[in-house]
């Protein structure tokens, strides 16, 4: 049926498994997010320091956006991180940070503070290839890292407390894309953000988290919404591993899938 909430436990393929809910409105998956988030973050709040929340840009500002307004949190608690970004002025509807400074209540702009210490001279000088996608992406850790804004660090790796990711056509998650040189070689080893300049959909000049820094957290959630996602993801559930969305898998942590009915349409 269409009309209700679908929640059920799928294998992954790999033995472990994914919370995957079907939604037939918006709303319903909003108020279901809604829930997520509380959850998650009564849990963590009894503990010193910061939840850091890494957020991915595309059709996910407006959905998870307005949800910010309902959370019980005293947003000086929450850190708000970029998971990806695409290098234009923050003022064009390609860039992430821009949605969601559009979508997130007033009271938690602050909390999204990390995004400006993504250098913009690069972002700003708009000569094409001129940038430097990779120094973009360095100064973009390094600042995390010294400015101690950053989610708690295990090992090589920040975990997120909640990681959210979007997932395109192609099945492309963060801005890490099928048959990438990133994708393909594993060119990430121990970096928390590379710099991404061949990426299929516009804009071209991206900065992203890498597989291994987003496996490194402790709850991804996939948002994933429409029917042009429907045949990938059935693929990625299938753990098909020529679409990086399917190499998502949290080495100690929850995967979840939040999905509406056009999107699961396949499963
Ligand atoms: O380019 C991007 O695409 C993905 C998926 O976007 P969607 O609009 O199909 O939901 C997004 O998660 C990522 O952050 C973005 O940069």
């Amino acid at each position: 049926s269409h009309s209700e909430i679908i929640t059920c436990s799928m294998p992954t393929g790999t033995g472990s498994r994914a919370e995957t809910s079907i939604f037939p409105t918006r709303e319903d998956m909003q108020k279901e997010l809604l829930k997520y988030i509380q959850r998650i973050i009564d849990d963590q709040v009894r503990f010193p320091g910061f939840i850091s929340i890494g957020l991915s840009g595309g059709s996910m500002p407006k959905i998870l956006g307005p949800v910010f307004s309902k959370l019980k949190i005293d947003p000086d608690r929450l850190r708000l991180f970029l998971v990806d970004e695409r290098i234009v002025e923050i003022s064009e509807p390609d860039s992430n940070y821009g949605q969601w400074m559009q979508s997130l209540p007033k009271a938690f702009h602050a909390c999204l503070a990390a995004a400006d210490l993504i250098d913009m001279p690069y972002r700003a000088d708009r000569s094409g290839f001129a940038y430097d996608v990779g120094r973009t992406a360095l100064a973009y850790e390094s600042k995390i890292k010294n400015h101690h804004i950053g989610p708690e660090v295990y090992g090589r790796f920040p975990r997120f407390d909640m990681l959210f990711l979007g997932m395109g056509p192609d099945g492309h998650t963060a801005s890490i894309f099928p048959n990438s040189k990133l994708y393909r070689l594993k060119m990430d080893s121990t970096a928390w953000f590379v710099g991404v300049d061949d990426s299929p959909k516009a804009p071209p000049q991206r900065i992203t988290l890498t597989m291994s820094a987003i496996n490194a957290s402790a709850n991804v959630a996939f948002i994933c919404t429409g029917d042009d996602k429907a045949t990938v993801l059935r693929a990625v559930l299938d753990r098909d591993m020529q679409y990086p969305a399917a190499a998502v898998h949290p080495i100690n942590g929850t995967l979840r899938f939040f999905l509406d009915t056009l999107a699961a349409a396949k499963l």
